[in-house]
């Protein structure tokens, strides 16, 4: 194992943890964040995969995650930003802070880790550096249920934007937009054939895409400032 680590945040389950053991596999340094600890992360760790806390829901959360990153490493290959709260909506008087929370989850982080964490891409040997966004595809519809969680992903696409201009031409910033790539825990039949029905490969097609999304990202030395749309043709249904 050689080079800079490439950071996936939230790499303890589902996408992000998929990422870190394939890059793995292909022998990449990862380090990722976590929030809540649980048994799995173990194997990681016995993989080399360095695992720091991290909880973004509040500024001091980023701040103090952005510390013992540096402290970990003094370069970075790449940075994956995957940490998401999928919260619906609440109504009442915790409606402000659930979309505050999830500001500082979808676009605090990111924003700060990005203009923090420069020195550490800028501090890698290899020829190509990336920051990578995971967003949504609702960013480009709404949502009736979860408006606060895909008003702050929307956020998080058009930091894309600002950020590949700033740091071009040394640092590629890209998103990824999935739509439905894995069912969650208590997701029944009945909610599995009415996803698949939305997209137009009429699928749920597992992390596996997600990696492919990112490894064409961190392999591809002209792509920058763009949102990549890995949902199964949504639009056309
Ligand atoms: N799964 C899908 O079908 C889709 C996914 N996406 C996007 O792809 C990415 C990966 O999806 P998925 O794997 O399902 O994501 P998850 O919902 O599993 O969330 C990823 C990680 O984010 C971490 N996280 C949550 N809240 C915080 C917080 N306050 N501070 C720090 N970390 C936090 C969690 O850490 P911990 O587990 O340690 O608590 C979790 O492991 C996300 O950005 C998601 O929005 C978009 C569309 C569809
Ligand atoms: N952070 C997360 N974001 C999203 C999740 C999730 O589990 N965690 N899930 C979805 C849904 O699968 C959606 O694509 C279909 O209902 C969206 N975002």
């Amino acid at each position: 194992m050689s080079g800079s680590p490439i950071l996936i945040t939230g790499g303890a389950q589902r996408l992000g943890r998929h990422c870190a053991e394939r890059l793995r596999d292909d022998d990449h340094p990862v380090i990722i964040s976590y929030r809540r600890e649980r048994p799995e992360l173990d194997a990681l760790r016995e993989r080399g995969i360095v695992t720091l806390p991290a909880d973004f829901s509040t500024e001091a959360g980023i701040l103090d995650f952005i510390a013992r990153l540096k402290a970990e490493t003094g370069s970075l290959r790449a940075i994956v930003h995957n940490a998401s709260d999928w919260a619906p909506d609440v109504t009442g008087p915790q409606a402000g802070s659930n979309f505050e929370r999830l500001f500082r989850i979808h676009m605090l982080a990111p924003y700060l880790i990005n203009l923090q964490c420069r020195e550490l891409l800028d501090a890698c040997g290899e020829p190509q550096r990336d920051i990578v966004h995971l967003t949504d595809y609702v960013v480009r519809k709404g949502s009736r249920k979860h408006a606060a969680y895909a008003a702050t992903k929307a956020g998080l696409d058009n930091l894309t934007l600002s950020f590949a201009a700033m740091y071009a031409p040394d640092i590629q910033v890209n998103a990824i937009a999935p739509a439905m790539i894995m069912l969650n825990e208590g997701d029944d039949e009945a909610y599995a054939e009415k996803a698949r029905a939305k997209s137009a490969m009429r699928m749920i097609p597992g992390p596996g895409v997600i990696y492919q999304s990112l490894r064409y990202l961190l392999d591809n030395r002209y792509v920058t400032g763009v949102t990549l749309p890995v949902d199964g043709g949504r639009h056309l249904v």
